[in-house]
């Protein structure tokens, strides 16, 4: 079953497009992975997705389109953002960054109950809840963004490069508890990767962008064993 269906997705900024009609889709409870260098427009892809930008083509998910440029109800409703660079907020508690995750929501014993269960699931944003986000390390931060998005109680989590950064140890770690999430909560996800080993290991299917548009779309153990991609986005 389809979750998130994209078609012909146009977006870019000012006058110059980036997502030159690109279409793809994400199945019910899937991990999909869109790779492609820099610049190719992956960033420009869940921005348009979120709503944050502009867009042009349909985006729907369970086949309800989601409006065009309303970033507040596309987001709070079905999907969640973890943008690059994390986005959290560095003044404010670990603590307050996962009530803010929730702002949307008014059922209070519901997100204290979620609030207990994601600093159950990253131990380390239960010991450390009244610390400032800032003194995260950028692993515990990365952790922290996610479960901050996941208080919306999203039907699909969107991550813009959340290895970015990351010591290799640390990346393993953060992926394996995003298949975690994903297996066990049936959570749909969209990963924006560059580095391609260990997202394709998690994930159902793959999409390369190249320059605004869809060059292959693959399961991903295909993309894996696909000598060209290997060159290109897996070191050889
Ligand atoms: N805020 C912006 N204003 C104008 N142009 C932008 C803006 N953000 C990105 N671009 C341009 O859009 C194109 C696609 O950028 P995008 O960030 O989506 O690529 P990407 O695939 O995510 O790459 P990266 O891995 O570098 O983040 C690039 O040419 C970039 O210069």
């Amino acid at each position: 079953m389809t979750l998130l269906e994209v078609k012909d997705l146009r977006a870019g900024y000012g006058r110059s497009e980036v997502l030159h009609g690109i279409s793809f889709t994400v199945g019910a409870g899937e991990i999909a992975v869109m790779l492609g260098a820099n610049g190719a427009g992956k960033t420009t892809t869940l921005r348009a997705l979120s709503g944050l930008i502009d867009r042009r083509g349909d985006v729907a998910i369970n086949g309800e389109k989601l409006p065009a440029g309303d970033a507040a109800r596309a987001v709070s409703e079905r999907l969640a953002h973890v943008p690059e660079g994390r986005g959290t907020f560095p003044g404010f508690t670990v603590h307050e960054n996962l009530m803010l995750g929730a702002y949307t929501r008014r059922d209070r014993a519901a997100v204290a109950q979620d609030v207990a269960y994601w600093q159950e699931f990253f131990p380390i944003l239960g010991q450390r809840a009244k610390q400032r986000a800032g003194t995260l390390s950028g692993g515990e931060q990365q952790m922290l963004a996610i479960a901050r998005a996941m208080m919306l109680r999203p039907q699909l989590l969107i991550l813009d490069e959340p290895s970015q950064g990351l010591a290799p140890v640390i990346v393993r770690d953060l992926f394996s508890r995003l298949s975690e999430i994903n297996k066990s909560m049936g959570i749909a996800m969209l990963i924006v990767e560059q580095n391609a080993h260990l997202s394709l290991s998690i994930a159902a299917r793959g999409y390369v962008l190249e320059a605004g548009k869809i060059s292959v779309s693959q399961p991903a153990a295909e993309l894996q064993a696909n000598d060209e991609i290997r060159r290109a986005y897996l070191g050889g």
